[in-house]
Parts: structure tokens; C-alpha cells; sequence
């Protein structure tokens, strides 16, 4: 539907021309290839020609790792800032397999919105389906892209039921798809009486027509009644479909709908016009005391992520941090209200797709890197005012616990170091037995561990295995009676462990071994999530 709105418009203050997202889908359905495009849309890459074969293409800052570049996914996450017309957009790249889904789910706290992207052909699948939950809890606004028109797919309406039944979410479609697959020649902008053409130039724009009867939907569908049957299903959307509503859209209630070919660098201006118009400006962000709201004078921000060594030329170790409020001007000094301790920002950045630059000034919904040498972690906030402590980081309790061997005896302490540094970075997560032996690592997802095993070698020089380890569950320990809680690590000697903030572990065998401890220690509180604000200084 035509998104008639009450929008901003032509926003000119910094935080209003913001637009922080991110793209969440099922491996394969695009994502890559839509961010690519949209990016060129941003002037932020310049890329002649198709999307090259992700084997050998221009690496974007979404694949430079080697593990990625094998397998053909994207496993890291990052930031990309482009401007576009009047705004300013941050793109915040997610892993798109599920084992990565610790990374996700904390790139997620840091996004104002999020474009769904959905394979034509497959509808919705098992993960976007999951990511689109953790938007939902988070009442993130979603845009949804059906990508891949320019192959067979399924009926539309077939597609938006399917979205509206199975993610309990209206359906607004903004274009509709005017044949698929061979074709598929373009989208009608449903109420606008507009048509923008597969076979035009992209910037060519979109040409009005008089409306659904034009002739020339003849001319473009020209199987036997397709031009008619077409017809039929655009009096249905119209008629039949939830117009757009900003209001519900920014509850979460109802996705705009864009249908359009990434690879083609179709629909996808639609896209990019649409997240300005609609997707909203940086939020307030809730804190432990109150909501910060994105105009306040004062500069807060949290970090969501760490990432180390991302240029093999310098042993660089990037924070990224959402600013939350107030204005970031290099050369500051913030609080890291973790430690109470001031740090100069007098290097952040910011990453384009194949660049970074020294940020001067950034705002509200911007992200930036941080480089630092292990100061900040993720969960952190800084302050130019008042302590505070943002919430929604968490950590959650590994899946998967894999003892780490080490080929190289006299490595251990290199190891050590780097273990810490990877933990720091949430590749894995880190506990330290507390009867001396060998560090275990945890992880959500097994390609982690495949991860961890690679970066070990390549930038530390470790030759790693791991060993199957006799737990399989943990989960994080408190009690607020410190004498109970002294009595149960007392008794579990050998099962406990300390994560790298030194917070008390319990590590189980089994489910039912770790319930038994549970009914045991009513006095002991097992917590699978850990929440940062609660964790020690
Ligand atoms: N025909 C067609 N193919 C597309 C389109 N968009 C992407 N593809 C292809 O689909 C495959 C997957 O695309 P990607 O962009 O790598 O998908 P992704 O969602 O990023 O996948 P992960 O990196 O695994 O998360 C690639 O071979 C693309 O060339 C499209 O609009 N039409």
C-alpha cells in the first residue's frame, strides 16, 4: 500500500536523519547480497557489475574471514554506515547461521529496526523465523523484503498468509510483483499507479501508469490471461489488504511489504526509500535507573561487541559501541561505569564497507569502534553523565562444552592470553576449573568451535584440539546468602569454574544431575542467562 504518512520529514537533526538496522534471514535467502546492494545504493562500495561468486568476489567487511570465505557464509558481525538522500543508515550485519546466534541476538540490542528478508521460493524458514521472535521481544519494527522474484516463486498472497499466520504479523504490501520468475518484469506500487520496470535503467525511477487496466500490463505479461489474472490479484491486495499504518508498523503489529530481486538490484531502492520514510529514528534505550532518550545533552552508549585482530596488519582490538544518547566528540573523555574509570575516546571510528575512518563527531543510533587494548568488554557502558547501566546484552549458558588441548606444552600461557581475549570477544565463552586443569570452552553453537580453532592458528599460532569434556551443562551460580553460597562451591570442588569476570560456574554432567543439584540448593540460585549489569566489577 501506498505508505501515505505522517513521516518526518526531511529530517535535519542528527538523531531524526538516523537509521541504525539490521537485515535478519535464513541463510541464503540474501542477505549478503542485499546488503551489497544497498550499500551501493549509499556510495559506501563501488562494485561494477553483478555480485560476484562468493568464492572469489571483492570481500566485503562481511566476509574476511577464511572460514567464511570457505563455507560460503557470513559468520561475523559488523557495522556499516552509509548516507542515503537525508539519511544517515547503519547497517548492522548478523550472522546468519543459527550456531552463531549469541552474536545475533547482541547485535540485535543495538538496532532501531530490522529488514526481513524471505526467500520468494521458500517463505518463512526456521531461523527467520526465530531471529523475528527476538525482534518481537524487543519490539523492533520490521520491513520485509520477499527477494528472488526473478525465479519461480510462490503466490504472493500465498507468501504474505503465510508471514501474517505464521509471525502473527499484519501485512501491508507496498509493491507488488508484476509475473515471477522468467517473468517477473517489475513491481506495481499498489495505490500509487506506478510502475517501476525490471528492463529500465535503476535510476530511471518509477513511471506512472493509469492504474491496473494500463495496457501496459499486456505488453508485459503476455502468457495467455496472465495480464488479466494480474489484475485480479492487484483489485485483491488493494481491496483486500491492510493499508499501511506507521503507528502499528512502529508497535510491531504490521510489516510494509517490498518484493524485488537483490541480485537484479531490484525493489531495492524501493527499500532503502522505504526504511527512510518509515523505519524509525534511534529509540531511547532502557537503563537500569531510567530510559535514556536520544536527544539528551549527555553521551551514553553500550558496547555490544568486541571484535580483535580484523586487520591481520595490526593487532587491533575494535569496540563496537551503540552512542545512546547526547554527541561522541573525538578526543573525549567517558566513564567506563564498570570500572569507574575515565576513557579518552580519541580514536573512534567508523567502518564503511571496505573502509574505516576516524569518527569526528557521531550521535545517537550511530555505532562506532572503539580501539582498545582489553578495557572495554561487552555489556559496557560509558557516561559522559550519570552512572548508568544499559540492559538486553546478555550471555547465555553454552550448549556445547569442549575441553581445549594443547599440542604445544610450552604454549600455555600464550593460550591463556589468547583464550581471554577470545572470550573478551564472545567467540567463546571461557571457564577456568577451578581445580587447576584445563581451561573449557562453551558455546551455543558448534561452527564456534570450528572458529575458535582457526583464529587460534591463524593469529595466535596455536595448534588446538579439543577433548570431549565429562559436563555438558553449566549454568551461573548466586545466592544471597554468600554462606550457602560458599557451602555449594565448597562441596563441588571439581565441577566448578570461574568465567572470565570471575563469576562462580557450576558445571553438570547431565540435565538431570545439574536438577538434582537444584533441588538440593533451593538456597542457590542456576541462572542459564547472565545478565551483565549483575556482573562482578
Ligand atoms: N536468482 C537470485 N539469486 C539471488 C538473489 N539474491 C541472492 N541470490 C543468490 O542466492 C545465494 C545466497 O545469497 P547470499 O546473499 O549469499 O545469502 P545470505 O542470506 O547472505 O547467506 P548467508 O551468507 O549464508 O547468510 C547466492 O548465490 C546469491 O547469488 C536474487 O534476487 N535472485
Amino acid at each position: 500500500m501506498l505508505m501515505q504518512t505522517k513521516t518526518e520529514a526531511r529530517p535535519a537533526d542528527p538523531v531524526s536523519r538516523r537509521r541504525t538496522f539490521a537485515i535478519i534471514s535464513h541463510p541464503d535467502a540474501g542477505k549478503t547480497t542485499l546488503t551489497e546492494k544497498l550499500l551501493l545504493f549509499g556510495g559506501a562500495i563501488q562494485l561494477a557489475g553483478e555480485v560476484k561468486a562468493k568464492r572469489n568476489r571483492v570481500s566485503t567487511r562481511s566476509d574476511w574471514m577464511g572460514i567464511e570465505k570457505e563455507r560460503g557464509i557470513s559468520v561475523v558481525t559488523s557495522v556499516m554506515t552509509f548516507e542515503y538522500g537525508d539519511c544517515v543508515f547503519n547497517l548492522l550485519d548478523t550472522p546468519g547461521h543459527e550456531d552463531f546466534s549469541e552474536d545475533t541476538y547482541r547485535t540485535l540490542t543495538a538496532v532501531d529496526s530490522a529488514v526481513m528478508v524471505i526467500d520468494a521460493a521458500k517463505g518463512i524458514e526456521a531461523r527467520t523465523r526465530k531471529l523475528f521472535e527476538v525482534c518481537r521481544l524487543r519490539d523492533i519494527p520490521i520491513v520485509t523484503f520477499i527477494n528472488k522474484l526473478d525465479r519461480e516463486a510462490r503466490d504472493p498472497f500465498e507468501l504474505l498468509d503465510e508471514i501474517e499466520k505464521t509471525l502473527a504479523l499484519d501485512v501491508a504490501p507496498v509493491t507488488w510483483p508484476i509475473g515471477t520468475g522468467r517473468n517477473f518484469s517489475g513491481t506495481y506500487e499498489l495505490g500509487g499507479n506506478r510502475v517501476r520496470r525490471l528492463d529500465a535503467a535503476e535510476d530511471a525511477g518509477m513511471v506512472a501508469v493509469s492504474g491496473p487496466d494500463d495496457p501496459l500490463f499486456d505488453e508485459l505479461l503476455t502468457e495467455d490471461g496472465a495480464a488479466d489474472a494480474w489484475r485480479e490479484e492487484v483489485e485483491l491486495a488493494e481491496g483486500g489488504l491492510k493499508p499501511f499504518d506507521l503507528d502499528a508498523f512502529r508497535e510491531g503489529h504490521l510489516t510494509p511489504v517490498f518484493f524485488g530481486s537483490a541480485l537484479r538490484n531490484f525493489g531495492v531502492r524501493d527499500l532503502i526509500d522505504g526504511l527512510a520514510k518509515v523505519a524509525p529514528p534511534p529509540r531511547g534505550q532502557d537503563a537500569d535507573k531510567r530510559l535514556v532518550e536520544p536527544t539528551e545533552p549527555r553521551m551514553t552508549g553500550f558496547v555490544f561487541k568486541i571484535q580483535a585482530n580484523m586487520d591481520p596488519n595490526h593487532r587491533d582490538r575494535i569496540a563496537f559501541m551503540r552512542v545512546c544518547s547526547g554527541k561522541l566528540n573525538r578526543g573525549m573523555k567517558a566513564r567506563l561505569v564498570r570500572t569507574g574509570k575515565p576513557i579518552s575516546l580519541s580514536a573512534p571510528q567508523f567502518f564503511f564497507a571496505q573502509d574505516r575512518a576516524i569518527a569526528d563527531e557521531a550521535y545517537a543510533g550511530d555505532v562506532v569502534g572503539i580501539p582498545n587494548h582489553g578495557t572495554l568488554r561487552i555489556g559496557d557502558t560509558l557516561t559522559e553523565g550519570e552512572d548508568l547501566v544499559f540492559r538486553g546484552v546478555p550471555s547465555f549458558a553454552p550448549e556445547i562444552l569442549r575441553r581445549i588441548k594443547l599440542t604445544d606444552a610450552m604454549k600455555a600461557k600464550k593460550l591463556r592470553e589468547a583464550l581471554q581475549q577470545m572470550g573478551e570477544e564472545g567467540v567463546v565463552q571461557v571457564f577456568v576449573p577451578q581445580d587447576g586443569s584445563q581451561a573449557i570452552v562453551g558455546v551455543v553453537g558448534a561452527l564456534q568451535l570450528d572458529v575458535l580453532k582457526e583464529r587460534l592458528q591463524a593469529e595466535y599460532g596455536l595448534p588446538v584440539d579439543y577433548e570431549t569434556s565429562r559436563f555438558s551443562v553449566c549454568r551461573w551460580v548466586s545466592s544471597d546468602s554468600e554462606a550457602e553460597l560458599d557451602k555449594f562451591v565448597d562441596s563441588h570442588g571439581s565441577a566448578m569454574a570461574k568465567d572470565l569476570d570471575g563469576a562462580p560456574v557450576f558445571m553438570a554432567t547431565t540435565a538431570f544431575s545439574l536438577r538434582y543439584e537444584e533441588e538440593r540448593y533451593p538456597a542457590v540460585r542456576f541462572t542459564d542467562v547472565k545478565d551483565y549489569q549483575k556482573r562482578a566489577v
